[in-house]
Formats: structure tokens, C-alpha cells, sequence
């Protein structure tokens, strides 16, 4: 496997009297797709805020690229390469798609090179044809597929993606995973934090469990899914 992009190294995250991460250790490879899971509670929206520099660890250490990161603020981290997409759309509902992406693109291109790039960028995520379409009259899945192109705009070596294919469709979410993997396809290494394993069985990844704020299990999928102890605490037993 790759040298990591992403590793956490012993994360605590106490919150009052709350072990929200509690020696979570974990690592993401370079050029992977990289699901992680865990039932209610378990530590992943911790994990994830931990990741992106919204909150800083209470002990432990997050790392990026081989630099450590623990400290440093999100906007700093975004610089160095990593994109984030929350579950939120981050849209402006009253511009059309294609304006929405000159906000993203301002910042690393040309005036007059924008508006291609911006097509091209909706054309990635499936959402070519719709550019003139404002954001408010846009369904819910390609709504969310403009938040991924807003995220991917800047080109980011590893995106961060928080429950991506919450309240889509069956046919939404099939698109949203076969998304995730031509990103993943053309060099882009994804995290996923979810918590439906059905999404997650289609993206086929390497998959951590996460349980009462530590590493719980990890592998393949198919591996993670027949685990009977994984099964177990999505059942409230352990
Ligand atoms: N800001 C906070 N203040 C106090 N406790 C918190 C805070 N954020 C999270 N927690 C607690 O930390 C634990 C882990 O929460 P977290 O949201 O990270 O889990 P999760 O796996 O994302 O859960 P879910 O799938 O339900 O979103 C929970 O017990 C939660 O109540």
C-alpha cells in the first residue's frame, strides 16, 4: 500500500465528561477510497471535525501529507490540498450552477478561463446541460453533486465527504457512488464517513468501524460485513 496521506496517531476528544475519541488511531492511503463507519455515537462527526481542523484533538496528533496538522486552522489545511464536503448543501440557491462554481475557481484561475472551467467542473459531476439552471430548482441529488464539484474545484488531492448520499435515491445514490469512484479514478483520494452500510457496500473500499470513539475493525468490505462482532454493535448488543 502507499505511504499515508491522512493519519491520525492516538486521537482523544473529551467533551465535558463525553470520550467522543477515545485512542483512535487511524490511516488513510494515499490514491485510496476510504469508508468509515461506526453505529450513533461512535466518534466519526468527531473524527471528521477533527480531520478538517474544526476542532483540535484533546491528545493525540493528525497528520497530512507527513506534516502534522493538529494545530493548524482549516482554511490552512485546505491550502495544502485537502477539500471537505459536508452534508449541508454549500450552494447559493438563487445563482445557477455555473455561477455558483466561479466563487471556488476565483481564487486559482483567470478571469476569462472560468467559465470553461466551470463547465467543465459540472461536467464531472454529472450535472452537465443544467448550468443555467438556478440551485433552488435543482433536485436533491444534483444539488449535492454541486456541493462535490464545489469542493473539487480547487482540485484537492483528498476529499472528505460527510454522509454524501444522505436522502438521496436508490438511483441517486448509485450515481453519487459511481461519482465517488471516477474521482477516486483519476487520481483523488476520498474519505467517506457514513452511516449506512448500504451506501457503503457499493463503493466496495477499505473500511474502518469506528466503536465508542477507538478503531473497532477494518478491511475490505465484504470482510467488514460478515464480521459477526461489526454486526453485533449495529445491533446494540456490544
Ligand atoms: N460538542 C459536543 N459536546 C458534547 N458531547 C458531544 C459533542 N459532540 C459529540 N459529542 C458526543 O460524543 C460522542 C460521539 O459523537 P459523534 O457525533 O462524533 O458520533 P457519530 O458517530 O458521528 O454519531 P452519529 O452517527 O449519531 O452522527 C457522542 O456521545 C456525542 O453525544
Amino acid at each position: 500500500m502507499s505511504a499515508p496521506i491522512l493519519e491520525v496517531r492516538d486521537v482523544h476528544k473529551v467533551y465535558g465528561g463525553v470520550r467522543a475519541l477515545n485512542g483512535l488511531s487511524l490511516s488513510v492511503a494515499a490514491g485510496e477510497i476510504h469508508c468509515v463507519v461506526g453505529p450513533n455515537g461512535a466518534g466519526k462527526s468527531t473524527f471528521f471535525k477533527t480531520l478538517i481542523g474544526v476542532e483540535r484533538p484533546t491528545t493525540g496528533q493528525v497528520f497530512y501529507k507527513g506534516q502534522e496538522v493538529t494545530k493548524l486552522p482549516a482554511f490552512r489545511r485546505a491550502r495544502l490540498g485537502l477539500s471537505v464536503k459536508f452534508q449541508n448543501i454549500s450552494a447559493f440557491g438563487e445563482l445557477t450552477a455555473l455561477q455558483n462554481l466561479f466563487v471556488p475557481l476565483r481564487r486559482n484561475h483567470r478571469k476569462a478561463d472560468i467559465p470553461a472551467r466551470a463547465s467543465a467542473v459540472l461536467a464531472r459531476v454529472g450535472l452537465a446541460g443544467v448550468e443555467d439552471t438556478p440551485v433552488r430548482q435543482l433536485s436533491h441529488g444534483q444539488q449535492q453533486w454541486l456541493s462535490i464539484g464545489l469542493s473539487i474545484a480547487a482540485e484537492p488531492d483528498l476529499l472528505l465527504l460527510d454522509e454524501p448520499a444522505a436522502g438521496l435515491s436508490s438511483e441517486e445514490t448509485a450515481r453519487t457512488a459511481e461519482l465517488i469512484r471516477e474521482l477516486n479514478r483519476s487520481g483523488m483520494t476520498v474519505v467517506v464517513i457514513e452511516h449506512d452500510m448500504g451506501f457503503i457496500r457499493s463503493l466496495r473500499a477499505r473500511t474502518s468501524v469506528l466503536h465508542y470513539g477507538r478503531l473497532f475493525a477494518q478491511g475490505g468490505f465484504d470482510e467488514i460485513a460478515t464480521n459477526e462482532d461489526v454486526r453485533r454493535i449495529y445491533l446494540g448488543a456490544a
